[in-house]
């Protein structure tokens, strides 16, 4: 049978609809609970069989790490790590996915480098090593594993398919400069303890609300804004920031195109060109 030497693939941007924090964790970690779902906004990853030299090449809007500290060759190396295949890979990635955006770009990347080589070597153990696997590369990187819908438990790698009640198209809106994910959860455990930010009422524990919002809007002020002004001129179904930020999502009940590219119209002319405008569907798989 022939073997693959090539593989392109899609790696999809998340977003969360709604991402709680439970607790503190002994390991550093926060207990979470996140509803999160991929989007028709994603990267592209190429990766082809070669005889040696494990080669990475960027391009696209966004800058990313060229070492070993891109997520998707840090995942290439712990797989052929993993399964001790001796081979070559050049790989190309080509970035459309915001760094430091909150959608997870870097784990999507992880995700997809460890499906491909899967595909590409023809190994057939049991999908579970490569759940672990993907655990070990970060919080987020299981849940692009099972491209769909699903809630997020634990630190982020206990995953339940779940089905979305929210409208499935919106507008991204990334402001052009990135959060940092530990940060992020680093000033929210320093809120906690001061008594400036609390933990969730239970009974509000399934609503969209994202308990970093506070947090990251205390710092970058103009986040809290772009979220109001958005609910007061356009008045979506939701609004939220995605994950540790810096964007933030809008969806719509609407169908309609002209709906859509004459919103986004309207807040480039009101945001300037510093901030990046795409409207974007939810994705029941990939
Ligand atoms: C906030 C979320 C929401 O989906 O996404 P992003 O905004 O990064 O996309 C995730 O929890 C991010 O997941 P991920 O980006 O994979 O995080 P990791 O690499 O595992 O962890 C980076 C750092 O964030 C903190 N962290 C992460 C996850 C978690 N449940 N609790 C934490 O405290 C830890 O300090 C950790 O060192
Ligand atoms: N393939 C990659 N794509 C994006 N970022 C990457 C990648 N590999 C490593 N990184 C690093 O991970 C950080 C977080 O990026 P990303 O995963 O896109 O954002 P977020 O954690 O906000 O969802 C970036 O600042 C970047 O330095």
């Amino acid at each position: 049978m022939d073997t693959l030497s090539y593989i392109n693939s899609f790696a999809p941007a998340k977003i969360n609809l709604g991402l709680r924090i439970l607790g503190k964790r002994e390991d550093g970690y926060h207990e979470i609970r996140t509803l999160m779902a991929p989007i028709s906004i994603g990267d592209n990853i190429y990766i082809e069989r070669t005889e040696d030299g494990i080669v990475l090449e960027t391009s696209g809007h966004f800058d990313v790490p060229k070492d070993a500290n891109n997520l998707a060759l840090k995942a290439a190396l712990l797989f052929l790590s993993h399964y001790s295949i001796q081979s070559g890979l050049k790989i190309k990635l080509t970035k459309v996915i915001p760094p430091g955006a909150g959608l997870g770009g870097g784990s999507s990347d992880a995700a997809t480098a460890l499906s491909s080589l899967k595909e590409l070597f023809g190994i057939k153990d049991s999908i579970d090593t490569l759940f672990q696997l993907a655990a070990q590369l970060g919080s987020d990187v299981p849940f692009f594993l099972l491209k769909k819908p699903a809630l997020c438990t634990g630190r982020g790698e206990k995953l339940q398919p779940a089905t979305i009640h929210y409208p499935r198209k919106g507008i991204l809106f990334y402001p052009g400069f990135p959060v940092q994910t530990p940060w992020a959860y680093k000033k929210y455990r320093e809120l906690l303890d001061q008594g400036a930010v609390h933990p969730p009422d239970p009974a509000t524990i399934d609503q969209p609300l994202n308990d970093l919002e506070q947090v990251v809007f205390s710092k970058y002020l103009w986040l809290g804004t772009l979220k109001s002004w958005l609910i007061n001129r356009f008045h979506p179904e939701l609004c939220l920031m995605s994950g540790s930020g810096s964007s933030l999502f809008a969806l719509f009940n609407q169908e309609d195109p002209q709906f859509f590219e004459s919103l986004i119209q309207e807040a480039k002319n009101y945001l300037g060109s510093c901030c990046w405008i795409r409207s974007f569907e939810i994705l029941e798989s990939i």
